[in-house]
């Protein structure tokens, strides 16, 4: 990792060993939360789907915390329902969502409607009582170079990057992917206190130097607007 040449400001968490960058993440986001604990009567921990975090949550459910306080929240979400593989929730829920996290209370991205244009009111409903700014956020990266459901091809992409967009959740429809998408915004995403994008493999090291080599064109990969000081990587091969 040492030779792909983060941005000023960014820090590197990398190790060889997947299993313990895992852990290490999980230690860093339970000190995070713990401290928010002390300050204020809830937190919030926003986490991403896919394959990579399988891990991270395992061992963030075994930390010791006072859970109850925490919110816990997707980055995004397929538009499909909780019972689905392709379910980010079901993934959180039986993984995470553990534990001493069980006690955690978890707020959906998906809601009823046949689509996420549809279901937007309610999931925006499910997130009015959420404090901003967000706490704690793990993202992670797909080898197109979006994070959370930001794809380079969803039509609403230039809309949910909008620095003034008012809405904390957008409706998202890459010709990509199979599944319609609901994604947090970039100015709830831009404003978490503490950062993290957590990345598996070779080729994501590889679409992350890309992402590096021109940051100006962020609607390409909108993974380079969260490459800002403070971001936190942590890569294993
Ligand atoms: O579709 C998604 O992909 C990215 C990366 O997933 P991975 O399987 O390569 O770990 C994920 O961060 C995002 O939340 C998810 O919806």
């Amino acid at each position: 990792m040492s030779d792909v040449g983060l941005p000023k400001g960014v820090s590197d968490r990398s190790g060889e060993n997947p299993d313990e960058v895992a852990r290490n993440l999980a230690d860093a986001v339970a000190g995070f939360l713990m401290d928010r604990l002390k300050e204020a009567p809830r937190a919030s921990l926003v986490v991403s789907g896919g394959s990579t975090p399988l891990p991270f949550f395992k061992a963030l459910s075994t930390r010791e915390l006072d859970w109850s306080r925490v919110d816990v929240l997707l980055a995004d979400e397929r538009w499909v329902d909780a019972d689905n593989d392709a379910s980010n929730t079901r993934l959180v829920k039986d993984n995470l969502l553990q534990n001493r996290a069980a006690s955690a209370r978890f707020l959906s991205l998906k809601q009823s409607g046949a689509t996420p244009a549809d279901g937007l009111d309610r999931v925006k409903a499910e997130l009015a009582d959420l404090a901003l700014p967000l706490d704690v956020l793990i993202l992670g990266m797909g080898n197109d170079g979006h994070t959370a459901s930001l794809f380079p091809d969803a039509p609403e992409l230039a809309y949910a990057m909008d620095p003034e967009c008012q809405d904390i959740v957008a409706a998202t429809t890459p010709a990509s992917q199979p599944q319609k998408r609901i994604t947090l915004t970039w100015p709830p995403l831009r404003d978490a206190r503490f950062t993290a994008l957590h990345l598996k493999g070779e080729d994501k090291l590889a679409t992350l130097e890309r992402a590096i080599s021109e940051p100006e064109k962020i609607l390409e990969m909108p993974v380079r607007a969260f490459l800002k000081p403070g971001l936190q990587v942590f890569w294993s091969p």
